[in-house]
């Protein structure tokens, strides 16, 4: 059995991966993510993966597979972050409320040994429903939204929140499942089920 590493402190993440029987060892990549960026929402998401997967690597033996991943919520094209605190939590869910946004998660899997370096994304549909500014409030005093990119948890209370979604549903709590699946059995050989 390979070696996985999944180079993420998001406890979503190891949940998703901990549901399989891949036993992946949880290594926090301590990288800084920058407030502005040129490239496209994906680029950025991809470059993020990539950068966690690789710091991760770095720190081991080689042969390895690690996995690094980041999510983003876009609007339009913004890209809209953790909140930095409740009063910013309202105001992402504001600008969220009553439209459709992209969330976007990108993938990166790294095994230096063999010198595959893989860098993927897969992006979701997530329309909101129309609230008022009392549930938002609402909302934000359950404490959900602080450790989360949109400042919203579907897998949580915030699945209230949602009208409707169009895409991988894992990929809008971290890590998309089935793109991991077919990358993992594509390049490493490696099954989840
Ligand atoms: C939109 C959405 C995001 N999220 C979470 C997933 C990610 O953990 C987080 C986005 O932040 P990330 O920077 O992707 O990940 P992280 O900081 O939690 O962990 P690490 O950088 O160590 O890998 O938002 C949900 O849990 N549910 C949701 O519905």
């Amino acid at each position: 059995m390979e070696k996985i590493i999944l180079a993420s402190s998001s406890p979503r993440r190891k949940e998703i991966l901990n549901r399989f029987n891949l036993n992946p060892l949880i290594v926090e990549a301590k990288i800084e993510e920058k407030k502005s960026y040129n490239e496209s929402p994906e680029q950025v998401a991809m470059a993020l993966a990539f950068e966690k997967a690789l710091w991760v690597c770095n720190k081991f033996n080689n042969e390895e597979v690690v996995i690094g991943a980041d999510t983003i919520v876009v609007l339009g094209n913004r890209i809209l972050g953790k909140p930095k605190d409740e009063e910013d939590a309202f105001r992402i869910l504001s600008l969220l409320n009553n439209k459709e946004h992209s969330v976007i998660t990108g993938i990166s899997i790294i095994r230096a040994n063999t010198n595959i370096k893989i860098i993927d994304y897969e992006s979701t549909l997530v329309r909101f429903r129309h609230l008022s500014e009392e549930q938002i409030k609402r909302y934000i005093n359950t404490k959900e939204p602080m450790d989360k990119a949109g400042a919203y948890g579907i897998q949580g209370y915030g699945e209230v929140l949602v009208e409707k979604i169009d895409g991988c549903y894992s990929n809008v709590v971290g890590l998309p499942l089935g793109r991991l699946d077919y990358l993992l059995n594509k390049f490493f050989n490696i099954k989840i089920l």
